[in-house]
């Protein structure tokens, strides 16, 4: 899930993400919802070179989180595992990735090249 560049510029960044979580998961139930593992992809940040700075995924991963919690409740919102993606590389993966709601990366252009890749698993 993610916003698009004009949607973050409107400030409808929260907003999207809601809607993305209720019209496309929170339909499932518990057993189910507890199979699913949810990508942020800020759209304008997938193969462009621009990343979400830290800041920008903790805030939105925290916020899905409280999402899920609400929907369902705080042990699911533990349990789901949240991916950032959207040109991470090695130069900021360290950084985005010790962010408290932040698990994992969804690992794009950095991982056709190993040693980038390698590098970015370092850094967890
Ligand atoms: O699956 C990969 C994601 O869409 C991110 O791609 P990226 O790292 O090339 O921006």
């Amino acid at each position: 899930m993610g916003e698009s560049l004009e949607q973050r510029e409107q400030d409808l960044t929260f907003q999207v993400i809601e809607t993305q979580l209720k019209e496309g998961l929170f339909h499932l139930s518990n057993e189910e919802f507890a199979q699913v593992v949810i990508a942020y992809e800020p759209v304008w940040a997938i193969g462009t070179g621009k990343t979400a700075t830290s800041a920008q995924a903790q805030e939105v991963h925290a916020f899905i989180r409280e999402q899920i919690a609400r929907h369902y409740d705080a042990q699911a919102a533990l349990d789901t595992t949240l991916l950032y993606g959207g040109s991470a590389n090695p130069s900021n993966a360290r950084e985005l990735f010790s962010q408290a709601d932040v698990d994992g990366g969804l690992i794009g252009g950095a991982s056709l090249k190993s040693r980038d890749f390698t590098d970015i698993v370092k850094s967890f």
